[in-house]
């Protein structure tokens, strides 16, 4: 069965890996694409419609899933739209607040959504050792840094936070500590968070795990933002057929 996709931000630095990526799947196919300033332009050969008739295009095109990378309140408008057409919805954009996760989990009773703040397989991995090596390290300082490109809006980034959640279940930490200035020694138990922002990285997240005399660093380094589309769309290839619910990449990569 061929996954007939719509992508959002589709002029975006992400819309336009994804409209390649779904030409490259076997499965897949672009049945619309739309960005909020199309200006007629055409991506890979896709046509760039607007995003004030999304909702037609839902019903006319009838795609399996949407792709999306936006914005955080777009995010949620295209999910609730999607939730009102049975469409599975696929989302990498980061940056949420409780309320807006929480619209999300809404439009998820309805339809299969997937959230990843980040689509790049090694960062599945990543995920699953950082845990690991705390549990194994119990009183080493954990700092963690983040590298992106100088046009990113969110600060930590949601590969980062998400970093934060697996290292705080599986140690004794206290608080993030985001950034530091002047007098201000590490207290024990701190999360060191720092944030880069310059040229145009594509996406760079180091845990750094020290005691006295040693350390050990977990490095991921997206070098193409393809290793994120390709992951998105195997995440729409998947969710195809899904009952509703709230799903992450992590279980597209358990099958
Ligand atoms: N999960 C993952 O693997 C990855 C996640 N991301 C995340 O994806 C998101 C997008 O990143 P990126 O592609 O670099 O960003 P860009 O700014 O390059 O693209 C965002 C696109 O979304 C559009 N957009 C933004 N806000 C709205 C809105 N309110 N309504 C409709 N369209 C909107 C923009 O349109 P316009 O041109 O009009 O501004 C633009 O085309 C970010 O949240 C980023 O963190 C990024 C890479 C990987
Ligand atoms: O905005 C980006 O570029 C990226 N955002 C994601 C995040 O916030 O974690 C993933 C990736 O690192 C690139």
């Amino acid at each position: 069965m061929t996954v007939r996709v719509g992508v959002t931000g589709a002029t975006g630095r992400m819309g336009r890996e994804v409209i390649a990526a779904v030409d490259d799947h076997a499965d897949c196919e672009v049945v619309f694409a739309v960005n909020r300033e199309p200006n007629g332009e055409t991506v890979d050969g896709v046509e760039i419609e607007s995003a004030d008739v999304f909702d037609s295009l839902l019903a006319e095109r009838e795609p399996t899933a949407v792709i999306d990378f936006t914005g955080p309140e777009s995010a949620v408008e295209y999910a609730t739209a999607c939730a009102e057409t049975d469409v599975a919805f696929v989302t990498g954009t980061t940056g949420f607040d409780d309320a807006h996760l929480e619209a999300l989990e809404e439009a998820s009773e309805e339809v299969a959504v997937l959230h990843a703040p980040n689509f790049a397989r090694g960062v599945q991995a990543l995920l699953n050792v950082v845990g690991e090596a705390v549990r194994n390290l119990p009183g080493y300082d954990v700092e963690l840094v983040e590298t992106h490109h100088n046009s990113k809006r969110d600060a930590p980034s949601g590969t980062a936070n998400r970093l934060l959640t697996e290292i705080e279940a599986n140690g004794e930490f206290t608080e993030r500590t985001h950034g530091r200035e002047g007098e201000q020694p590490r207290e024990a138990g701190e999360i060191g968070v720092h944030a880069l922002r310059a040229g145009d990285i594509t996406g760079e997240h180091e845990v750094l795990l020290a005691g006295n005399h040693e350390e050990v660093r977990l490095t991921h380094r997206a070098e193409d933002r393809g290793v994120f589309a390709a992951g998105a769309v195997d995440a729409a290839a998947w969710i195809a057929g899904q009952k509703a619910g709230w799903y992450d990449f992590a279980d597209v990569i358990a099958e």
